[in-house]
């Protein structure tokens, strides 16, 4: 029988490999998590939810006057298990087990919880995100994880890129928001980060850690 504390051997390499990526640079991208057919399900489901209009009406970016509003990301939080979100809820599981076969190798972190999946949509009129930390004074998030559904993403054409500015190297590290992609990296101000403007619709799933 599957014993679910021993992870999967593919799992366990995989875990490996997030490990040195995340003590060696502080950042790992980890490409067809899902696969193409489990992907494409969450994908649907993300666009399913579009549709059913759960999603915020978008932060502020910019208002020229009273009528012009510019709107950017909008975003609807999803926990394992809620209606419709069956796909979602196996990414999710796909996420703790492996966080769970890393744990204890991710330097002084012991992970203890995550907060739901943030879905994040950028309508694709040209906002993005400015340069930001996800957690800059110690609120316990520790890794972010992010899992993008963009399927045929062309950066010139659709921007959106996120770009990584890793405090302890100067170089950046610019990712590509591409269809069945995981990113990890630590959430604190050792990984300050952007999101270029966004010229075509551009989804996002995000899940932090924290200890
Ligand atoms: O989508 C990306 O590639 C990176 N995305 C981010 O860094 C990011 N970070 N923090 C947020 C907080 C609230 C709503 C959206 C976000 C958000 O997209
Ligand atoms: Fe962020």
């Amino acid at each position: 029988q599957s014993n679910s504390l021993v992870a999967h051997p593919s799992e366990t390499k995989l875990a490996d490999y997030v490990v040195r990526c995340l003590i060696d640079y502080g950042i790992c991208v980890v490409d067809r998590f899902m696969g193409n057919e489990k992907g494409s399900n969450v994908l649907q489901e993300v666009q399913q939810l579009e549709m059913s209009g759960v999603f915020s009406s978008g932060q502020l970016v910019s208002e020229t006057d009273a009528m012009q509003k510019i709107r950017g990301d909008k975003i609807v939080w999803v926990e394992k298990g809620d209606a419709g979100c069956d796909h979602l809820g196996l990414l999710m599981g796909r996420l703790d087990s492996l966080l769970l076969a890393c744990n204890g190798r991710l330097g002084r972190y012991n992970i203890s919880g995550r907060t739901k999946a943030m879905v994040a949509n950028y309508p694709g009129h040209g906002a993005g995100y400015v340069r930001h930390v996800d957690n800059p004074n110690e609120d316990g998030r520790c890794i972010t994880a992010i899992y993008y559904l963009n399927k045929d993403w062309d950066i010139k054409r659709h921007g959106g890129l996120l770009r990584i500015f890793p405090a302890k190297f100067n170089q950046v590290a610019d990712i590509e928001p591409k269809f069945d992609r995981l990113l990890f990296f630590w959430s604190d101000r050792r990984n300050p980060h952007e999101v270029q403007p966004a010229y075509r619709m551009r989804y996002a799933i995000t899940v932090w850690y924290f200890d």
